[in-house]
């Protein structure tokens, strides 16, 4: 016989369910405490769950408690059942957003007990539905509703869309911590695409990449005749961002004297054209960005620490791939569908050795990394299956039973060392000298000695990659 359909309920509410468990049980359903083993047993293992959350006070350890909950189990769908001893909604501003944000309501002075049974199955059925578009957005590659193109299952990637899906609902600065190609840009997209702000403009701006006596005027604007050369007057791209989100990639690189403008803008949310005496009013939303650790850069009086606490009101990290490694093969599979869409290609997928090679690799460039290596795959491939070479990554040549001198070994660790420093730093010849701890002359030098590209585009090719397995290689200085 068919088990009945189950409900799950905070442990701290279980007095309150007990009472009600043998009306509810005659309706087919059965509560469980969610500190209950018997959620994981055989009788509910194919059951899709629905949380019933009745709500008593609004002390802010219940809020938290209940939040909690919802963390713990976001495939859920929640029923909010307000209960003869719950508080007033109204006048509640932070109980009454928060549970209408989240929950299904349940009223018991008003509802009959065969309403919460109807509430459960419609919870139920949007359950279901939430289920199955999950498993065929992680074929898509389309991840909760509005959240952009972001593919991971793992842990940590479900920790991020839950702190995504946090920072969207509030309207503070959120500052973006990651490595590169980690997927800061699409964080803060995704940011952007479900928050009040989604029908605002979103603006990139890398704040690396632009010269420094332009930034003023690119993030300012200017009027007509400001300097030589103005010859027009220019809207900077805070003003252009009006009622959306502005991302300041590579804030760290942000100098020092424009690191004051931003502050003063992010305090009272106006702006100064260059050329202009009059201030404007703007409404922007700030998200920020950096792979440098600012706090040293705070120390080397490279950052202003008060711009660095109004921006850091909320952190979000992005994790690194190599940390969530059970994704490579969705992303490989995605971007494989998609290539092979796109151009003709005689690959049908990747071989064995591949996956296990991507497996192991490190991926200092992260999912951009992976990205490249995937597209450069499949043009290349001239096989039914793409091979660690098509992917520019290939076994490490030397097994570690055989001899191997010690210079062949600190020449080997130094090539695979400057590669991923150049990776990870977009080809930048002179970030990746510094990151290293060498001159720039000294890193040119290494990269003829080990046929290394200064090209991108280049990376994986012609050069190849080897990935590490084995213990952690330190630079040996040249
Ligand atoms: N989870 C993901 N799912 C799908 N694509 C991703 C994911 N993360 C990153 N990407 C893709 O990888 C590339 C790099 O991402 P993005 O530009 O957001 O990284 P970043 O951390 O901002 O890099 P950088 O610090 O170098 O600017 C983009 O093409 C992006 O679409």
């Amino acid at each position: 016989m068919e088990s009945p359909e189950f409900f799950i309920f905070p442990d701290e509410c279980a007095t309150y369910i007990k009472e009600k468990l043998d009306i509810l049980e005659e309706k087919g359903w059965v509560g469980i405490s969610s500190a209950d083993q018997e959620f994981k047993s055989q009788s509910t293992k194919n059951k899709i769950p629905v949380g019933l959350m009745p709500i008593f006070n609004s002390d802010e350890d219940v809020l938290t408690e209940i939040e909690e909950s919802i963390n713990c189990h976001p495939e859920m769908v929640w029923v909010g059942w307000l209960t003869s001893y719950s508080p007033s909604l109204q006048g509640n501003l932070a109980l009454e957003t928060f549970i209408l944000r989240n929950l299904h309501i349940f009223h018991e002075q008003q509802d009959s007990i065969d309403d919460i049974v109807i509430s459960l199955a419609r919870c139920k059925a949007v359950a279901v539905l939430r289920k199955m578009n999950r498993t065929r957005s992680a074929r898509e590659g389309i991840k909760h509703g509005s959240m952009l193109k972001m593919l991971g299952n793992t842990a940590s990637m479900q920790g991020l869309y839950c702190n995504i899906k946090k920072v969207a609902a509030v309207d503070a600065p959120v500052f973006i911590n990651g490595e590169s190609g980690t997927g800061k840009e699409l964080t803060a997209r995704s940011i952007h695409e479900i928050s009040s702000r989604r029908n605002g403009p979103f603006n990139a701006v890398n704040c690396g990449a632009l010269p420094t006596h332009l930034i003023q005027s690119e993030l300012f604007g200017h009027e007509k005749g400001a300097f030589t050369g103005a010859v027009k007057r220019k809207i900077g791209r805070i003003e252009a961002t009006e009622g959306g989100t502005l991302f300041l990639d590579e804030i760290g690189d942000l100098p020092l004297e424009m690191q004051v403008n931003l502050l003063r803008f992010l305090e009272d949310h106006k702006i100064q054209r260059i050329g202009d005496t009059g201030e404007i009013s703007v409404d922007v939303r700030v998200l920020a960005a950096t792979h440098v650790d600012l706090n040293k850069a705070i120390e080397e009086g490279k950052f202003r620490e008060d711009l660095y606490h109004r921006l850091n009101v909320l952190t979000i990290s992005v994790p690194p791939l190599r940390e969530r490694r059970e994704d490579i093969s969705l992303i490989s599979d995605y971007f494989f569908d998609k290539f092979s869409c796109e151009a003709k290609t005689r690959a049908r997928g990747f071989s064995k050795d591949s996956r296990s090679v991507m497996q192991q690799y490190q991926w200092p460039g992260n999912v951009r990394e992976l990205i490249n290596r995937v597209r450069r795959a499949t043009v290349m491939c001239e096989h039914r299956l793409i091979s660690p070479e098509d992917l520019g990554l290939e076994r490490r040549s030397h097994d570690w039973r055989e001899p191997l001198t010690l210079e062949r070994a600190r020449e080997m660790a130094e090539r695979e060392v400057i590669n991923a420093a150049l990776v990870r730093n977009k080809h930048k010849v002179q970030k990746a000298a510094k990151e290293l701890g060498v001159s720039r002359v000294t890193l040119y030098r290494l990269m003829e000695k080990h046929h290394l590209s200064r090209h991108a585009s280049e990376e994986t090719h012609p050069q190849k990659a080897t990935f590490e397995s084995g213990p952690e290689i330190k630079l040996i200085s040249p």
